[in-house]
């Protein structure tokens, strides 16, 4: 048996060794394909690392697989999926996060989502990279979606407790999420508590609206920032490439 890290993991190591990386998250519920293919090929010109495609409420089917194609179609970025369930794989992806929401009440989002979409996985040889995700206060409709016991902003060695069990527990990557258009992001403390106690890289996303706050997240030790919100709400294409530069200048300095 080999387990080696594939291509997009592969690259995720690759660029962390010079600088910290923006990834950013399109939601199908919220744009249609021509939107997010202009959204990708901006992110590509600008900057951005990776696309992520998910959403927590309907993320499926044909209105998935048309956006990450028109993703596919205007920029060279490598496409991971961000998935709600087992519903949210799409053969036309490079990878997808592979996650567990450890800090669920309900089983189904911990193994029982990931054995529902295991065979489609390795079907359609998509790259799984295995994944912690964590619900930090105040989780928003992914909290409540996930049966998650949001961990509270002022308890950070909670959350670095969970970070480094799933770090144990064999998962390459930690994911600190505030939740889609939480008022406010992750605390800088806890990211700095959770990057001390953890070996592999730490994402963080959920809230990240200005270019200021990317770079706190980055201050405090984020090595990946995902922005998903703030680009889609942007009110026009010219406004939503002005706000990636925006962040992406306050993630990269
Ligand atoms: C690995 C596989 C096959 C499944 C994992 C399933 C798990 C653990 C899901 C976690 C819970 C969940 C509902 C995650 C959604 C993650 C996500 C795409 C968040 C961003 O979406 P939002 O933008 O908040 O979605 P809405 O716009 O629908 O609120
Ligand atoms: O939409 P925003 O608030 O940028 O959040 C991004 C991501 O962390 C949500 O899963
Ligand atoms: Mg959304």
């Amino acid at each position: 048996m080999k387990l080696q890290p594939g291509k997009v993991e592969s690259y995720i190591h690759e660029r962390l060794e010079n600088e910290r990386l923006h990834f950013v998250l399109l939601d199908p519920d919220d744009v249609d394909p021509e939107t997010a293919g202009k959204i990708a090929e901006m992110s590509e010109e600008i900057g951005v690392d990776a696309i992520m495609i998910g959403g927590s409420t309907g993320a499926e089917g044909d209105v998935l697989d048309g956006v990450v194609k028109a993703i596919k179609e205007s920029s060279g970025l490598p496409t991971i999926l961000f998935p709600g369930s087992h519903g949210g794989i799409s053969k036309y992806a490079d990878a997808i996060f592979f996650m567990s929401l450890l800090n669920s009440t309900n089983p189904f989002f911990i193994t029982g989502a990931q054995a529902l979409g295991a065979f489609q996985v390795k079907r359609y040889g998509i790259e799984p990279i295995p994944m912690a995700y964590l619900i930090i206060e105040p989780g928003e409709t992914v909290g409540w979606v996930g049966d998650a016991k949001p961990i509270p902003r002022h308890k950070p060695k909670i959350a670095a407790a969970y970070a480094l069990a799933g770090q144990y527990l064999g998962m390459r990557l930690v994911y600190l999420e505030a939740g889609s258009g939480a008022s406010k992001p992750v605390p800088p403390e806890m990211i700095a508590l959770v990057k001390r106690v953890i070996d592999v890289p730490l994402i963080v996303g959920g809230g990240i609206r200005t270019g200021e706050q990317a770079r706190a997240a980055v201050n405090a030790g984020a090595d990946i920032i995902v922005t998903g919100t703030a680009i889609e709400k942007a009110g026009s294409i010219e406004k939503a490439r002005e706000k990636l530069v925006e962040l992406n200048r306050g993630i990269k300095g």
